[in-house]
């Protein structure tokens, strides 16, 4: 545009914001110049060479109900009808007319002295320049109402400008724009799209364009609570509704329209219908966002009942049933982690519209590395080994002040010094709380008695020890409340960088294969609440800066940790899932998580909770690659739990992957076709699989065995095929189930050169030949891994044709494999290629398993062993 410089960006920024057509003003700023007045002046003296379009719906009034003219507020009206005080006009309250269903039938205006007095010294914080300049008029609000104006084509062009005032950013990411327009022309939408990608935005610019109430369903008050205080640094005023003993002034101002945006949680808004409709009648509700809305499906990782009822929000906002609403009020529904089966199940439980609009981004995180690490966790003398690096960092950095260990040797077990007290703010994690720990100094002084009583004895006792998921009572305050103060104007005080939203571009991953990891803090997701404080202690014991996090602690406590961790105050923190949903710090180096999540949903979005600044972050998973995950206790239906084993099983195989791109892996979970051949980041990318093993030999014996006990199951799978070789013993046999351990046992005792073999090495070749088809689940139950192997049609195939030709069986052996033959070399599982290599050989394979079996212990004695006792064998 000629003549506009930057100081007419600004002005064009205002008069934007305050709501007059785009082309209006940039017609009057050509003629006036980067002048504010002189713009209005122009535009509301009626001197436009060209009015714009015809104001589509809304008749201003005088207080006392006049027809004043056509707003200016979208739509430039003829030049007649405006006049000087047309600025009041724009800044009329729209709210509380009656809005017929037909848009033939104008929106009737409403006069000031109906609007309540309490919204307009809510506007006035929220718009402190408009106010500034008429104090002594009128209060009347800007708004916009899609369905009552027309926000006109040119919408992105206010929404950037909203956004650059706000939040300083330049423009509106793709996906966010998609959602903005399905939300401009009523339609429900449902936004999925990356951890970090800015769906907030989506729900947020919303309240800003139109003055009226957005309302966002929320699982968590931690992430209200940081939502809120966010929006109040970005002059945007919030409050949260939570679900404990609320403050009824704040949820009373809530509902007489004081907030432009209001977090609510599930339970609270189910008894806040009745009030919610009035504020629709009265300020207006643009729209109802459901953030996190995994939460609404069984099918999901957090199914929450209460998102589930939300279907009243369809029921009760609609514009059949509030005769005042042209439309349904829109639901936006947004998450990261929905697999194909869950969104549909959300569609279904929140009644959203036939033509709900799907607004689907890439999940791929292209600066996340992932990688995986066989680790005992549950045992204290792991953490030696696994964090020893961890603690080098920060303590090395000396950002901690003194170092008490120098030197950790990365296989050091010795955890005797671990008498330090984590402290936050005065809040100690004293030694005392960890009852398995007999070694603790208990005489520190630094620990604060207050505390120590709170903490010490009924959070550490509680049987209950995991944290299924965290409350919407997870904040120390039931509601709070954030005005808006201004919006900074040097956003230079934040980050420069634009964030890479997905899809992520070949450039983008060969700018992150360039950069070093940057330092930052760390998030430790561990399964039970003991290991949050064992885990936490023990780091700080080192000297780092670490705090435990779990749903049992006081949420005084907790409330601490989380500002303390966004003020990088703290290093590292070691939580249970009830620390992450949603959580916005921009520079997590690291997600670590230390045993095994209870799904790839729960573990992806974890992880993304690292390099949400767009740089390169870790995202490493320790977990004990030689045992079978176990499902955390939790109240569970027939089907949930079905649907429990498999999200486990999904995620013990993506462990146990030695061949596949993990980034590939988390993100075709969720549906997506991966775009790239792989992310050359993550361990396996990097490493490069194993080598590849002929393992025919095996195969075939295994699929004999299993065949040879499975003869009436086979049977009635395939008919067909001549049972003879069966004699009648063997199909007596049979009829009563062998599990896998046992058809090992027959293995060994057929076979003089698999005497040496493992369970655990079985184990993984099963998996393999269930994930060709070779072999399924003989049970009813639910399990993680095959447990009663029974053949399949086209197992029985592979027998027949198989075993007498001279074809390969080449397979990648997974983790499990691999590791169980490094205890006889001592090699480290880290290197699976290294241990890859040779294994396609027979006679170095013959010899390997003849190393092992040199180790094994006599055969009486571990048959009399116990399962557990069997692991003896696959030590580290
Ligand atoms: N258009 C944009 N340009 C630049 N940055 C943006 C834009 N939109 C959002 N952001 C920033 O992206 C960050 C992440 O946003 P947000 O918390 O909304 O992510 P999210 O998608 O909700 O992630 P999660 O799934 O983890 O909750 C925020 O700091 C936000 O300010
Ligand atoms: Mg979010």
């Amino acid at each position: 545009m000629s003549g506009v410089d930057s100081s007419s960006d600004e002005v064009i920024a205002k008069l934007i914001d305050m709501g007059f057509e785009n082309s209006a003003i940039m017609e009057a700023v050509e003629a006036i110049g980067p002048s504010l007045h002189g713009a209005i002046e122009y535009i509301l003296n009626g001197s436009l060479r060209n009015p714009i379009g015809k104001s589509s719906s809304s008749i201003c009034s005088t207080s006392d109900g006049k027809t004043l003219g056509k707003r200016t507020l979208l739509s430039a009206s003829s030049p007649g009808v405006m006049r000087q005080s047309s600025l009041l006009d724009h800044c009329q309250f729209t709210t509380r007319y009656k809005r017929g269903k037909s848009k033939a039938v104008a929106d009737l205006p409403v006069s000031l002295s109906m609007v309540p007095s309490s919204i307009v010294e809510e506007h006035k914080e929220s718009c402190p320049e408009m106010h500034c300049r008429h104090e002594n008029k009128p209060e009347f609000l800007p708004v916009w109402c899609p369905g009552e104006v027309d926000i006109g084509s040119d919408w992105e062009v206010k929404v950037n400008s909203l956004l650059k005032k706000h939040f300083g950013y330049s423009s509106l990411k793709n996906f966010q724009k998609e959602a903005l327009s399905a939300w401009l022309t009523h339609q429900d939408c449902l936004v999925l799209a990356a951890t970090g990608s800015g769906k907030s935005l989506c729900f947020q610019i919303p309240a800003l364009l139109t003055r009226k109430v957005v309302v966002v369903i929320s699982p968590l008050i931690s992430l209200m609570h940081d939502q809120c205080s966010k929006l109040s640094r970005h002059g945007i005023s919030a409050c949260f509704l939570g679900s404990g003993q609320p403050d009824s002034t704040i949820e009373q101002k809530a509902m007489r329209g004081m907030y432009s945006i209001i977090y609510v949680c599930p339970e609270t808004i189910l008894r806040l219908i009745k009030p919610l409709q009035r504020l629709a009648e009265s300020r207006g509700i643009a729209l109802f966002a459901v953030d996190e809305v995994h939460c609404v499906s069984k099918w999901g990782h957090d199914f929450r009942p209460d998102y589930r009822r939300l279907s009243l929000l369809r029921e009760n906002f609609n514009a059949n049933n509030l005769s005042f609403l042209n439309f349904d009020i829109p639901l936006m529904a947004l998450t990261a982690t929905a697999t194909i089966q869950v969104r549909e199940d959300i569609l279904k439980s929140l009644f959203m519209s036939k033509e709900t609009k799907i607004v689907l981004t890439s999940l791929f995180r292209s600066n996340l590395r992932f990688s995986v690490k066989h680790s005992k966790t549950s045992l204290q003398s792991s953490y030696g080994k696994d964090f020893g690096q961890l603690i080098d960092i920060y303590v090395r950095k000396g950002k901690t002040g003194e170092k008490k260990k120098p030197n950790i040797l990365p296989d050091s077990d010795d955890q005797s010094d671990t008498s330090a007290c984590s402290s936050i703010s005065g809040y100690t994690i004293s030694p005392k709380y960890d009852h398995e720990d007999g070694d603790m100094d208990a005489d520190d002084d630094e620990v604060h008695s207050t505390m120590e009583k709170e903490m010490s004895v009924e959070y550490l006792e509680n049987e209950n020890d995991v944290d299924i998921f965290q409350t919407a009572d997870d904040g120390d305050v039931a509601c709070g409340e954030f005005s808006g103060h201004s919006p900074p104007q040097a956003w230079d005080v934040f980050p420069s960088f634009e964030r890479t939203g997905p899809p992520n571009k070949p450039e983008e991953i060969k700018r992150i294969l360039q950069e070093p990891l940057e330092d930052g803090p760390t998030i430790i997701y561990v399964p039970t609440r003991k290991e949050t404080l064992s885990i936490a202690k023990y780091l700080s014991g080192f000297g780092v800066k670490a705090a435990a996090y779990n749903a049992s602690l006081p949420n005084s406590y907790l409330r601490q940790v989380h500002k303390e961790f966004h003020e990088d105050k703290l290093e590292v923190v070691v939580a249970t899932i009830a620390f992450g949903m949603g959580i916005d710090k921009l520079n997590v180096r690291r997600i670590i998580h230390y045993g095994w999540p209870q799904s790839l949903e729960a573990y992806y979005q974890e992880a993304g909770r690292a390099g949400r600044d767009g740089k390169l972050a870790d995202c490493v998973l320790y977990a004990n690659l030689s045992s079978i995950p176990t499902l955390l206790p939790s109240r569970r239906g027939e089907d949930q739990t079905k649907q429990a084993y498999k999200m486990l099983s999904d995620c013990y195989r993506y462990g146990m992957n030695t061949s596949c791109c993990r980034a590939k892996l988390l993100v075709e979970y969720f549906g997506e076709d991966f775009s790239y051949d792989k992310c050359q980041l993550c361990d396996v990318c990097v490493d490069g699989p194993p080598e590849m093993q002929n393992l025919k030999e095996e195969a075939i014996i295994l699929m004999q065995v299993i065949a040879t006990y499975n003869v009436p199951s086979c049977l009635a799978a395939n008919g067909s095929y001549d049972d003879g070789i069966y004699s009648d013993i063997e199909k007596q046999k049979s009829m009563e189930k062998l599990n896998l351990r046992m058809f090992v046992s027959k293995i060994r005792e057929q076979s003089q050169k698999f005497l040496a073999t493992d369970l655990l090495w079985w184990r993984g070749l099963v998996r393999t030949m269930e994930n060709r088809g070779y072999i399924r689940e003989g049970d009813e139950k639910n399990h993680v891994q095959v447990k009663f192997p029974e053949p399949t049609k086209r197992g029985i195939e592979f027998l027949e044709t198989g075993s007498g030709t001279e074809q390969c069986f080449y397979v990648y052996p997974e983790a499990d494999m691999l590791l169980s033959t490094t205890r006889s070399k001592c090699k480290s599982y880290s290197t699976f290629s290294e241990w890859g290599k040779g294994w396609a050989d027979p006679e170095i394979r013959r010899q390997r398993l003849q190393d092992m079996g040199t180790k094994r212990k006599p055969r009486k004695l571990r048959k009399s062993k116990s399962r557990k006792s069997t692991r003896w064998r696959i030590k580290h």
